[in-house]
This record gives structure tokens, C-alpha cells and sequence, in this order.
């Protein structure tokens, strides 16, 4: 059966050799990784709302009114108070291939999604056979090339389609595209199993615990937020570490979430507005900083030397966001166009920062360019700046350079190959 080997379709090679320019020799092992599903799922519990164990309690009975004896383990880390982990199922819950089943077909995001857990949404059906029947059984199929018109009616041959597992459907095809009044909500095909193993729960993230990736959670406990303080998460977006922030801080103090996108930002207050703390503002962050501006303001710009603690979780290009069925960068420029931005929000942050302060810089990707040299870059740049220990530290070492010593790459985490998550990288600073 398919499956690819590379998130790059077509112009891999020029695309490739930008990820690891020194490190080259560890693509043939990334590459796949990058292509492939973490598959333990995690969950973040709020602990102002809710407790963990109860929260483990509802996750277990759901699991086990799904799969019965076969249901996965459930389990918390020391590192991570405040994490619930999904184990896996077991291989004998996946069932083999059944070529008699009718197909349907989704884009890659959405075989991404789903091989991460979820249900297929109507929007989300590319395609779906005549004759196909509710509460039939059918094979979901990604089309990796992008070529299957919405609303085919045959048998969509492909060798590049990648088979995603087996789903039961409630919707059939005049519920999905001849409706021409509304376009159709809700779940078309609830999933039964998925090929990478990661219980098919959907998304149960509620007031009581969001579904975040395991480095996301690492990232905040990071930065170590503490009651009381005044915290400037610079590109927060859709909110889910400001959200933890506030939580760690037990909703005292003050977080300041900027974002330059107006509808990621709307989307964002409506979820943290039950966080007292938090103040969310509309602004480009590559601007937050002005000598003239009030000390007194919770409004940007700031005045150099506000923040106790500054998150700066970077845009880039997402690479670690496994798995990458067909990455939708397919242009070496827009993967370099990601340091200058990166370096223009760090320039700020470091301005932003007082001394003594803690800086901590994220992102969810894994080429060279957008982490270790990035943090090479800021130590040259920024002498009053320190490289401290990322703890907890569930990550690997950073890939050392030769600006970058393999002992500062143990103070880094970087989150690649032989760990079952995303991609990630995580750096913290100190402001002398
Ligand atoms: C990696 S996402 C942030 C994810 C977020 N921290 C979270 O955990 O939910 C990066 C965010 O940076 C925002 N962004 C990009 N350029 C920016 C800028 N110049 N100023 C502020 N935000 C920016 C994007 O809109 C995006 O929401």
C-alpha cells in the first residue's frame, strides 16, 4: 500500500537540502518521521476548571464504552502535572484491508487530521461512490496529488492514494452536495479504526481540558510562568499556550496575547475570556516596542525592559506538524522567508524583556535555519542574553553547529526522530 516518504510532492530534492544543511545525513531519517502519525494523543487539563482524574475518568470511560477490553491505557507524567496520555490501540484492533468496502476520499489535511484521531466532517468528503449507503462500511483514502474533482461518483483510481482505515457513514452523497440552500455540517463518516493505531475519539476538548500536543505543553512549563507576574505572549494565536499560562499562573497577574491576524485573534478571545488575566490586542509584534510608550498601558506598544516572561512561539513553517501527507510549501523561498521574521519578533522580545527576565522561543518545525541557528543568531546579536536549561526536558539535544557547542544544544530541547510527537524546538533565554 502507498504511503509517502517525504512531505515534499514533485520538487523534493530543492526543498529537502533547505531542512538540514549541516545535519544532512540525518534526512533519510527525518524525512519519513516528518510523514508519519505521532500516536499517542494528549490532553491538557485544566486545572482551574477541573482535576485530572476526573478528567482521566471520563477519557477512560469513553475509551472503554469504544473498544471494550481492547480499550487503550490512559496515564498522567511526573514532568507534566497537568497531561493525560492515550496510548495507542493494539495492531489486533486494526483490522486487515477490505477491498469488497466502497471508498471515499478526502484531501490530505483532512487524512492528517484523521490519522490523528478524528471523524470526517462533510465539508471534509472530496468523494464518495453512487450507490453508497448509510451505516455502510467504507475504505478512507487520501488523495495525495490533489487531482479528485469534489463530488465524484466512480471508483477514484490513483496510485498515490493513501489509505487512511475504515469508517461507518451517516451522511450520504445528496446530504453532501445537493444540498444547495445550506452547506452540510456535521459528521459524514464516523471513523472505526485509523491505520496509525490512535484511538478514533474525535476532539473532546472542553472548559475542562484542550486536546495540545505534548511539546506545547513542555513549552509552556518552560517558560515557567508564575503568579503575580506580567507576561507578553507575542504570536498567540489560536491561544491554547496563553490558555496554560493563565492557568499556571492561577489567573493572577497579568498576560498580554498580541497576534496580527484579526480573525485567528477574534476566534481566540471568544475561548480565553473567562480568563481574567488575560488581555488580548490586534497588533504586529514586530512593533510592540517603543521608548515613548507608557509603562502604565496593558495596550501596545510597550515601553523596553515590561515583561517578566516573554513567549515568543514563532510563525514558521510547521514542518513538525506530523504527519505530513503533502506539505503545502513547495518553494525553497518561503522556507527561508521564515529567519527574517523570526529574527525581527526576537529583536523586540529581547528589547521587551527586563533584566533578569526569561525569554523562551518556539517553534513547530524542525529545519536548522528556523531553530539552532536562529538561537545562534541571538546569542551573537544580543550579548546580554543567556542560553539556561529548557526544563522539564522530554526533549532531545539541539543539533549542535559550528556557532553552537554541543553543550549549549543540551540546554535546548529539539522534539525529532525517536520521539512520538510532533516536531518541535524549544530555546530559553535569560536577560542579564
Ligand atoms: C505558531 S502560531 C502561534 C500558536 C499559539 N502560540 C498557540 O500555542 O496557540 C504563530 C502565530 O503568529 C502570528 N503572527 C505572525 N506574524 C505576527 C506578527 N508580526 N505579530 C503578531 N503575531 C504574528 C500568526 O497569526 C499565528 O497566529
Amino acid at each position: 500500500m502507498f504511503y509517502p516518504k517525504t512531505p515534499f510532492l514533485g520538487k523534493a530534492a530543492l526543498l529537502e537540502s533547505e531542512i538540514l544543511k549541516v545535519h544532512s545525513a540525518a534526512l533519510p531519517q527525518l524525512l519519513p518521521w516528518l510523514c508519519q502519525t505521532p500516536r499517542t494523543t494528549t490532553y491538557r487539563v485544566n486545572t482551574l476548571h477541573s482535576s485530572v482524574t476526573e478528567f482521566k475518568q471520563k477519557l477512560e470511560s469513553i475509551l472503554s464504552f469504544k473498544y471494550g477490553p481492547a480499550a487503550p491505557k490512559v496515564y498522567g507524567l511526573p514532568e507534566l502535572p497537568e497531561i493525560l496520555c492515550i496510548a495507542p490501540l493494539d495492531s489486533t484492533t486494526v483490522a486487515a484491508y477490505d477491498d469488497t468496502h466502497k471508498q471515499i476520499i478526502v484531501d490530505t489535511s483532512c487524512g492528517a487530521a484523521l490519522l490523528r484521531g478524528a471523524h470526517i466532517y462533510a465539508p471534509g468528503v472530496l468523494a464518495m461512490e453512487t450507490g453508497t449507503q448509510l451505516r455502510e462500511l467504507v475504505n478512507v483514502f487520501a488523495d495525495l496529488p490533489g487531482k479528485c474533482k469534489r463530488g465524484t461518483t466512480t471508483r477514484y483510481e490513483c496510485e498515490q492514494k493513501i489509505f487512511l482505515g475504515v469508517g461507518e457513514v451517516l451522511m450520504q452523497r445528496h446530504q453532501l452536495y445537493n444540498n444547495t440552500e445550506q452547506a452540510p455540517t456535521g459528521i459524514a463518516v464516523q471513523m472505526k479504526w485509523n491505520m496509525s493505531g490512535v484511538p478514533a475519539l474525535g476532539d473532546l476538548s472542553s472548559e475542562a481540558a484542550m486536546l495540545q500536543n505534548l511539546p506545547s505543553i513542555v513549552c509552556v512549563r518552560v517558560l515557567a510562568p508564575q503568579p503575580g507576574e506580567r507576561i507578553l505572549d507575542m504570536c498567540a494565536a489560536p491561544g491554547n499556550k496563553t490558555s496554560h499560562i493563565a492557568e499556571l499562573m492561577r489567573n493572577e497577574g497579568i498576560v498580554i496575547a498580541l497576534d496580527n491576524s484579526a480573525s485567528r485573534l477574534r476566534a481566540m478571545q471568544s475561548k480565553l475570556e473567562h480568563y481574567s488575566c488575560i488581555v488580548c490586542h490586534h497588533f504586529d509584534a514586530t512593533k510592540a516596542c517603543h521608548v515613548d510608550a507608557s509603562p502604565e498601558s496593558n495596550r501596545p506598544p510597550f515601553p523596553p525592559n515590561s515583561f517578566d516572561r516573554i513567549l515568543l512561539d514563532a510563525p514558521c513553517s510547521g514542518l513538525g506538524n506530523r504527519p505530513q501527507l503533502c506539505c503545502s510549501i513547495k518553494q525553497p523561498k518561503v522556507l527561508e522567508s521564515y529567519p527574517h521574521i523570526q529574527r525581527r519578533l526576537m529583536t523586540q522580545a529581547v528589547q521587551l524583556l527586563r533584566p533578569g527576565g526569561v525569554l523562551v522561543y518556539s517553534t513547530c518545525t524542525v529545519t536548522e535555519a528556523e531553530c539552532e541557528e536562529l538561537v545562534a543568531w541571538t546569542l551573537r546579536k544580543f550579548p546580554q542574553l543567556q542560553l539556561v536549561e529548557a526544563t522539564p526536558k522530554l526533549g532531545a539535544a539541539a543539533l549542535p553547529l559550528p556557532e553552537l557547542s554541543p553543550t549549549l544544544c543540551e540546554l535546548l530541547q529539539r522534539f525529532g526522530p525517536d520521539l512520538d510527537t510532533v516536531g518541535f524546538f524549544i530555546a530559553k533565554f535569560q536577560k542579564l
